[in-house]
C-alpha cells in the first residue's frame, strides 16, 4: 500500500497513474500497487535523499518529472517506513499482485506515442494480457523506457519498426498508429489476428464520408464491412466476437455515451443538439505541431474545427444509429491548455 500525502489531488492522480502497475483500489489517499513497481520507487529514492526530508516540489518532480525507476530490488530489505516530515510514503508490500501466465499475447503497433504508451502502460501488468510486440517507426530498436521514462521498469521487448515486426507470438493487436497509415497495416496483417484500432481509419460505415472527412481513398473497403465499432456501452455483445475493432474517438465517445440512452428512451429532442466540447493537447498525439507548442496553448481555451471537425460525421453516425433516423449536430470542439481531460 502506498500512501500519499501532502499532494493536491491531481498530483496523486497523476502519480498513480505514473506507477504504471495495476492499481488494486484507491481512495483519497492510499492505492494498493504491485510490489516490484513499490520497490523501485523506495530504492530510487531512500539511498539519495530520505523521503522525509523532501518538499513537496522535489518529491513531485522526481516521480513525475524524471520517473526514473532502478531495476535492481536487492535493498528492499533496507526499507521500513519513512512518516515523518511534509511528505512521506508508508510502504506494507502486497504480494497477491504478482503475475502468473499470460494468456493472451498482445502486439501494440504504434508503442512510442500517446495511445500506444497508455495501452502499454494498462497491459503490461495486466493478468491476463502479456505484450510481445511493440512497434515504432523512428524509434526502431530502442527501448520504450527510453522514450517513455516512466515504463523503465516494465520487462518488455524493444520496439522494432513494423516491417520487421514478427506476429508469430501475437494474438491480439493494439494498432495506435495515425489515421491515414492504417488501413493499409491492418490490411497486411494475418487474418489470425484480432485487431482494435485507435485510430479513425475504419470507424465511418460510409466509405465516401470517409473520404470526404479525411480526405484520401479508403484503402481497404472490403476490411471495412467487417468492422465493429467499439463503443462497448453500445455494441458489447458485436464486440466480443468481431475480429476488427474500430475504437471510437475521444469527442465521440463522451458525446455519444451520455445523448444515445436519451435518445432510445426518447427524453430529448433529436433537432438542434448543440455540443460544447473540451480536450486536452494529448488528444493531438506525441508529433511536433506548431499549433501544441506550450506558447500557442497556455492561458487560453481555443476553438477549433468549427463546422468542419472531422468527428461530425462520426458522431452524427452513432447519434442516427440510436434514433433510427438522421441526426444532424452542431459541434465546436476545444483545447484546453492541459495534457488531457481524462484520467
Ligand atoms: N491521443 C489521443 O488522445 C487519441 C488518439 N487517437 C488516435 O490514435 C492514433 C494514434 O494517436 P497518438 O497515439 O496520439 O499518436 P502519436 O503521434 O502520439 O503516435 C503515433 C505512433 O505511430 C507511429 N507512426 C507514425 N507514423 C507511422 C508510420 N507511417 N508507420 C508506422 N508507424 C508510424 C509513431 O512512431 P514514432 O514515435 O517513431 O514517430 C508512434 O508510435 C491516431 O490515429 C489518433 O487519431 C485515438 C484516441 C485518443
Ligand atoms: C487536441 C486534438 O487535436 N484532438 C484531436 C482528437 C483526438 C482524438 O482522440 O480523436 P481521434 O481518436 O480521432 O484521434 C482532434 O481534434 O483531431
Amino acid at each position: 500500500m502506498i500512501q500519499i500525502c501532502n499532494l493536491t489531488r491531481t498530483q496523486k492522480q497523476r502519480w498513480v497513474r505514473c506507477l504504471s502497475c495495476p492499481i488494486l483500489s484507491t481512495n483519497s489517499n492510499k492505492s494498493l500497487v504491485s510490489k516490484s513497481y513499490l520497490l523501485q520507487i523506495i530504492k530510487h529514492q531512500i539511498p539519495r535523499t530520505p523521503i522525509k526530508k523532501m518538499s513537496t516540489a522535489s518529491f513531485t518532480s522526481n516521480f513525475f518529472g524524471t520517473g526514473c525507476f532502478w531495476k535492481d530490488e536487492s535493498r528492499i530489505s533496507t526499507v521500513k517506513k519513512q512518516n515523518e516530515g511534509k511528505v512521506f510514503v508508508k510502504c506494507v508490500v502486497n504480494t497477491k499482485t504478482q503475475k502468473t501466465e499470460k494468456a493472451v499475447r498482445i502486439g501494440v503497433l504504434g508503442a512510442s506515442g500517446y495511445t500506444g504508451s497508455e495501452i502499454v502502460r494498462l497491459l503490461a501488468c495486466h493478468p491476463h494480457f502479456g505484450i510481445t510486440l511493440m512497434s515504432t517507426d523512428r524509434k526502431a530498436g530502442q527501448s520504450i523506457g527510453s522514450v517513455f521514462p516512466h515504463l523503465v521498469t516494465q520487462d518488455l521487448p524493444d520496439m522494432v519498426a513494423i516491417k520487421d515486426a514478427n506476429f508469430s507470438d501475437v494474438d491480439a493487436v493494439f494498432c495506435c498508429l495515425p489515421h491515414g497509415t492504417t488501413q493499409e497495416i491492418i490490411k497486411a496483417l494475418p487474418r489470425s489476428l484480432k485487431i482494435v484500432d485507435l485510430s479513425a481509419d475504419f470507424r465511418l460505415r460510409d466509405i465516401s464520408e470517409y473520404e470526404e472527412w479525411y480526405g484520401q481513398a479508403h484503402r481497404a473497403p472490403d476490411l471495412q464491412k467487417e468492422v465493429v465499432y467499439g463503443l462497448t456501452e453500445v455494441l458489447r455483445e458485436e464486440i466480443k466476437s468481431a475480429r476488427l475493432v474500430a475504437n471510437p474517438g475521444c469527442y465521440p465517445t463522451s458525446i455519444q455515451l451520455p445523448l444515445v440512452p436519451l435518445i432510445k428512451a426518447n427524453l430529448i429532442e433529436y433537432r438542434n443538439i448543440i455540443i460544447d466540447a473540451k480536450s486536452g493537447v494529448s488528444g493531438a498525439g506525441r508529433g511536433a505541431k506548431e499549433a501544441n507548442l506550450y506558447t500557442e496553448i497556455a492561458e487560453g481555451i481555443y476553438s477549433y474545427g468549427i463546422t468542419r471537425h472531422r468527428h461530425v460525421p462520426e458522431i452524427e453516425q452513432g447519434l442516427s444509429d440510436a434514433a433510427n433516423s438522421k441526426i444532424t449536430v452542431s459541434f465546436t470542439p476545444h483545447l484546453m491548455p492541459m495534457i488531457r481531460g481524462m484520467q
